[in-house]
């Protein structure tokens, strides 16, 4: 660690810098980078701390390896000794903030639905944290990056939370994973509830939405969860993907979004693609999603991920865990070395900031390259791409690449090609339909639902996780 002296602090993020830091000392790079780099800790409605892992996977990791250690190293550190939980980020909401009622204290949606516990506010200390009741405090506007990717999306988002009148309703931001989607949603919420104190702006994500009118439903409280959605001034939906399957959750949102357009009220939609390549969502609820402005937020350029890296090490250093600013080939190298979403990239300039600390102004590249160790992939011509993995697990696997790309779907060949598939979204940014087409020409229902049986089959079943592991290790390099 870069000579932080840390005694006793009480803010979550700094004090999960250092202990993350030194956790990475203990258990290695690789296990660190895997599951610990790409984990944040959050805190929910009451104030509990919960670490939240990006996969169910994860999840099980940490508690098994790393949960314990974590917490003597967390309760050394933490001024008002609490305790850290672990969730990933099906459980909690995806990526971080499940549901949030900006206005008040506990809102009607929170109290009527009796939306749980595990309702993730931001890190805040207490009072503020049960205010903000979901939203990361850290999701404005003033922390969003402008680049040419996003430009267009972040004026939409602007002129949405500026209330502005005769625009689009309702505007739907869609892109891939890990680009700011969220971000921008959380920063209008902000934006429109400061603008306008009055307002009930609501944020929540479609997972949420789901699982709090399924329990309205089985409490006889459906009236109230939708009485406290249709009062909503402001409806912001975040990973709308996630809303396909049940017909009568469907049929609720549709009819929400319809009072709501219909009284003139704002709503922001999210997705990972646009609302026309939503197969699962069905189509009179479909095209009312599209029937507004559709909004894309495109992957990050370089310059883009070089800003990002450096805004973020401006705050580390406003909060005191590192000093100064990080010499422009350090910054270089470590967003050509990490490739992948925005999300990857802050990972690794977590570990950097925490690795580095006050000597981050004097870093040289190797310095650099030596303190961020395997968090970095090798080099740009280490890029994994959906070729390498379709070849890797072949090999591993004892079979031909043509048969992962084939109609054939005995056991013996399905699976693999879903741990094929599970790999490309871990480790490229490619798109389900782009995944899709790239194995066979196949649909991305079948990718997703692919990556979600590897999901679900990680935690219970031991010969996938060792073959995943070997295939990370190999892919890696
Ligand atoms: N342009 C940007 N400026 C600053 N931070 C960014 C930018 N784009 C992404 N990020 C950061 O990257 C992380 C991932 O972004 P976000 O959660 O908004 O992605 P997303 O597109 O909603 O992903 P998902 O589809 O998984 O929900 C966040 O911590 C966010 O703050």
């Amino acid at each position: 660690m870069g000579g932080l002296a840390v005694t006793s602090m009480t803010d979550p993020d700094r004090i999960w810098t250092e202990a993350a830091g030194r956790l990475r000392a203990e258990i290695g790079e690789g296990p660190f980078s895997s599951y610990i780099a790409p984990s944040a800790v959050r805190a929910d409605g009451a104030g509990q701390l919960i670490l939240v892992t990006p996969t169910a996977y994860a999840r099980d990791w940490v508690r098994k390896n790393a949960l314990r250690r974590m917490n003597e190293l967390w309760l050394g550190l933490d001024g008002l000794s609490r305790r850290l939980e672990v969730r990933c980020r099906a459980e909690v909401g995806s990526p971080a903030p499940a549901t949030a009622v900006v206005q008040g204290v506990v809102d009607t949606v929170v109290a009527a639905a009796a939306i749980p516990a595990a309702t993730v506010a931001p890190v805040a200390d207490g009072a503020r944290a049960v205010r903000a009741a979901g939203l990361q405090e850290r999701l404005t506007f003033d922390s969003f990056v402008e680049g040419q990717g996003n430009a267009f999306a972040l004026a939409i988002a602007k002129q949405v939370a500026s209330w502005a009148d005769g625009h689009f309703n309702p505007v739907f931001f869609c892109g891939p994973y890990g680009y700011g989607k969220t971000h921008l949603l959380n920063a209008i919420a902000w934006e429109a509830q400061r603008l306008k104190p009055e307002a009930k702006v609501v944020y929540l994500t479609a997972e949420r939405f789901l699982s709090t009118f399924v329990r309205a439903m089985q409490d006889r409280s459906t009236a109230a969860f939708k009485e406290s959605l249709r009062s909503a001034d402001m409806l912001l939906l975040d990973d709308v993907q996630f809303v396909g399957g049940k017909a009568s959750t469907q049929e609720e949102l549709l009819s929400t979004l319809t009072a709501l357009i219909e009284d003139g009220k704002r709503i922001v939609l999210s997705a990972d693609r646009p609302p026309t390549a939503l197969s699962e969502v069905e189509p009179r609820l479909r095209s009312h999603l599209s029937a507004g402005l559709t909004c894309p937020v495109e992957p990050a350029d370089r310059a883009l991920k070089i800003a990002v890296a450096q805004n973020r090490l401006a705050a580390f250093a406003r909060m005191g865990v590192v000093q100064g600013e990080a010499p422009r080939e350090v910054l270089e190298q470590l967003v050509d070395r990490t490739p992948g979403s925005v999300r990857e990239l802050e990972g690794a300039v977590n570990t950097l900031a925490a690795a580095a600390g006050m000597r981050l102004a004097s870093l040289g590249v190797d310095e650099a390259a030596g303190l961020l160790g395997a968090a970095l992939r090798g080099g740009p011509e280490r890029r994994i791409t959906v070729d390498e993995i379709q070849k890797t697990v072949a090999e591993h696997f004892n079979m031909k690449q043509a048969d992962l790309l084939s109609e054939r779907r005995t056991r013996a060949i399905a699976r693999p090609r879903q741990i094929a598939m599970y790999l490309c979204k871990q480790h490229t940014t490619r798109s389900y339909p782009d995944i899709g087409r790239r194995f066979g020409g196949r649909d991305h229902t079948t990718v997703l639902h692919g990556v979600r049986k590897i999901e679900e089959l990680l935690p219970a079943d031991d010969q996938i996780a060792r073959d995943v592991e070997a295939l990370t290790r190999k892919l890696r390099g």
